[in-house]
């Protein structure tokens, strides 16, 4: 049997699986957690400590099609600067409850569009940040930015901020592709991007493409990744594009009888995948790429690599804050997300509190799987001395989990006294497997396509 009628037989062409940038996955947070938990996990950070910071900015000028991120369309600047005010007010209630001496490992400022900021907002934003945090000689700042939506001023104003990584949005080079998805984006001025974001000396850039987009075919993928590759990130995401049309509205104008099956999804990112590795691309995880000296390259490598909400990072704080609507914070007793829509956000912080509307307290059962599902997203494989050295299980009732798994998946799996592996030929599978290790009930339609 071939390698794709095995996985078909295991089912990767029909399941839906969550993408586990957390455990448990954000439709599991309940409003048992709110800004009382998030005011005293704040309070909790050890003096001293270095956090993560992610700020969400929800507007963009124009709506693309296939998005499934918390944003909004605006042509006017007031809702931007009404909801840069509430987050200078956020910033500094935050920086009220800090302890002493926090400094920032990363700063990510991801939307929505953060460059459709003026420069002199980005100035602003950046100041108020760096008052009740600063930076040290190490920290990483990193940009989401929309080719569409820069220009040299306000690379200059991210440059002088601070800012040393970016990330472009391209998802796919191709006019068709392009028309049917709603993002009409030349190579040139992605390329322009590409180089003013480096002549600005920002030393990494990442940029984001798709595969499974309507129209998408092997040929056009490979001219697409082509075409990337000429740009030199130090890092590519591959995202499957995630078609969920009862979530996003937007995606309803996405013609459905154009996207490719889940079987010619599994052709399209092994094309890819194989495209980035023949250029010298480390792989890392399920849907990443990065140059073999990139940090992520080299965290894989030292086993340092993590899952978060933005897909992987080799952040290793303990505290990641969310600010800005909808975002989620992440402390070692649980998870905190904002109130998604950007008026009642703005609404909790004006009247002075923090606008936490859901979340997640941790079980010492929470914290186990959410290290074996990391483990499996990251490095495909579960390693029992690690596992058994940090939580409390001891050897035996870790293999009995372990044994399940590969039990259902038998032929697919090493299982040894050293843990669990997934092969190469298995890896797709990996969402699936990690599911196997989540014990919330689960709405199966309610999620994304597994490959
Ligand atoms: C930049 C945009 C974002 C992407 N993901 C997130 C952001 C901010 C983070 C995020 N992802 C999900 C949630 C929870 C639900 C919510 O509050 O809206 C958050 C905060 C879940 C999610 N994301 C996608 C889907 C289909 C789902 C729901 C179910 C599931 O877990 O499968 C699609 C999707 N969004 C983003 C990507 C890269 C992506 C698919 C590859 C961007
Ligand atoms: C931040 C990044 O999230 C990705 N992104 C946004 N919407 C979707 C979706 N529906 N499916 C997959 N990836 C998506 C894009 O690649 C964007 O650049
Ligand atoms: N909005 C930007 C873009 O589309 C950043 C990625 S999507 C959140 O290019
Ligand atoms: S892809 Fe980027 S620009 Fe397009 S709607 Fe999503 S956040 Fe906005």
């Amino acid at each position: 049997m071939d390698t794709q009628t095995q996985l078909g037989k295991l089912g990767l062409f029909d399941a839906k699986v969550p993408r586990y940038t957390s455990y448990p996955t954000a439709p599991h947070f309940n409003r048992v957690v709110g800004s009382g938990h998030f005011s005293s996990w704040i309070k909790a950070i050890p003096e001293g400590a270095e956090i993560s910071l992610y700020v969400h900015v929800p507007f963009c000028r124009r709506l693309c099609w296939f998005c499934a991120c918390r944003t909004q369309g605006t042509q006017s600047d007031k809702p931007v600067q009404a909801y840069l005010e509430t987050l200078k007010t956020e910033i500094a209630m935050l920086g009220a409850h800090l302890p002493r001496n926090v400094r920032l490992s990363r700063l990510h400022w991801g939307g929505g569009t953060p460059t459709l900021l003026s420069p002199g907002m980005m100035s602003e934003l950046a100041g108020a940040i760096r008052d009740i945090a600063p930076f040290t000689d190490t920290t990483e700042f990193s940009v989401e930015i929309d080719p569409n939506e820069i220009d040299g001023a306000r690379l200059d104003a991210l440059a002088a901020a601070g800012m040393n990584r970016a990330s472009i949005g391209v998802q796919d080079f191709d006019e068709e592709i392009q028309k049917s998805i709603g993002r009409l984006q030349g190579y040139d001025i992605t390329r322009w991007a590409a180089e003013e974001i480096r002549a600005r000396g920002v030393a990494s850039l990442n940029a984001d493409i798709l595969y499974g987009l309507p129209h998408q075919t092997k040929a056009r993928i490979t001219e697409s990744v082509q075409k990337l590759l000429s740009l030199n990130p130090d890092r590519v995401a591959l995202y499957g594009y995630a078609h969920v049309p009862w979530m996003a509205k937007r995606q309803q104008m996405i013609p459905s009888d154009a996207l490719p099956t889940p079987q010619e999804r599994l052709a399209l990112f092994e094309t890819a995948r194989r495209l980035f590795l023949w250029d010298g691309y480390d792989e890392i995880g399920i849907d990443h790429f990065a140059t073999k000296d990139d940090g992520l390259s080299v965290a894989q490598k030292a086993g340092r690599l993590r899952r978060n909400f933005q897909g992987y990072t080799d952040d290793t704080s303990e505290v990641l804050i969310g600010l800005g609507a909808s975002s989620i914070s992440r402390f070692p007793q649980g998870y905190a997300q904002n109130a998604p829509a950007t008026g009642a956000h703005t609404g909790a912080i004006r009247e002075g509190r923090f606008s936490t509307a859901r979340g997640h307290v941790f079980s010492d059962d929470d914290r186990l799987r959410s290290r074996l599902i990391e483990q499996l997203m990251c490095e495909f494989r579960i390693d029992a001395a690690e596992i058994t050295r940090d939580f409390d299980i001891s050897s035996a009732a870790l293999h009995d989990m372990l044994s399940k798994v590969a039990r259902a998946y038998a032929g697919h799996l090493k299982l040894d006294d050293s843990g669990l592996f997934i092969p190469q030929e298995a890896r797709p599978l990996t969402r699936m497997i990690a599911r196997q290790f989540d014990t919330y009930e689960m709405n199966e339609q309610g999620h994304s396509s597994a490959i």
